[in-house]
């Protein structure tokens, strides 16, 4: 028996900002168990994003799981911020703090750190990956009980509306080989056509913003993500 849930979060990147709150409601009504919050500081990616203001408009709004992607050059500085402005998640990139690609196969003291950081401040901690990041990486603090959940990119962070890549799979079915409990979210270009070989490999957390905030039923799509990673999971159970 699983332990693992199917989740899908809708990325509101793809919402109407100028409508926020009822955009939220509406896709959380139609089924989301999250809302995924894209953090970008013009520095990490080649993007600008919103940051704790509007996360705590939101949270007046609704009791939902914040899944943070904090893609920005210093997460540790954001830590109290987020946690209290409402956070759930913080999700960091690990190449943020580790930008060598040598340091990969140990555990590196400031990424522990802000790790344990992350859960005094009450928030779950992720751990997110670039499409060129090999899965290996993760392993130490997974190993080391730091993370709650893996994120495994699958396109380049930055914007929404990219085209999913396909290579990022094999790191997904690499994890969830070595790791049947671990939370293992997949974000970037996640729709009706990709969601199966994601699901297959063994993520059971979707993150999907365009193929969601784009559709004319936005309920249809959301269950067809959850019905088939739910699937993912029982039929990996049941090897
Ligand atoms: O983190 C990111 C992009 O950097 C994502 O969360 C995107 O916002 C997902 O958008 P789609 O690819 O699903 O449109
Ligand atoms: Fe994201």
């Amino acid at each position: 028996m699983s332990l693992l849930q199917p989740i899908v979060a809708p990325s509101i990147l793809s919402a109407d900002f100028a409508n926020l709150a009822e955009e939220c409601k509406q896709v959380l009504d139609a089924g989301a168990d999250w809302l995924h919050v894209d953090i970008m500081d013009g520095n990490f990616v080649n993007n600008l994003t919103i940051g704790p203001p509007v996360v705590k408009c939101l949270r007046k709004h609704t009791l939902a799981y914040f899944d943070c992607h904090l893609m920005v050059n210093d997460p540790l500085k954001w830590v109290e911020i987020f946690g209290s402005v409402g956070a759930s998640g913080y999700t960091f990139h690990l190449e943020a703090i580790e930008p060598d690609p040598q340091n990969w196969t140990r555990a590196s003291e400031k990424v522990v750190a802000l790790c344990k950081d992350i859960r005094l401040h009450g928030m779950k901690v992720g751990i997110s990956i670039k499409p060129h990041t090999p899965w290996q990486a993760l392993e130490p603090y997974i190993l080391a009980g730091c993370v709650d959940m893996v994120l495994i990119m699958t396109v380049e962070p930055g914007f929404g509306g990219q085209k999913f890549i396909p290579e990022t799979v094999s790191k997904v079915v690499s994890l969830r080989k070595l790791f049947p409990q671990l939370n293992i979210e997949v974000d970037g270009g996640i729709a009706p056509n990709t969601i199966e070989q994601v699901a297959k490999a063994g993520a059971n957390i979707a993150v999907a913003g365009s193929a969601i905030f784009g559709a004319d039923d936005r309920k249809q799509v959301i269950s067809l993500l959850k019905q088939t990673l739910y699937e993912g999971i029982h039929s990996l159970c049941s090897e």
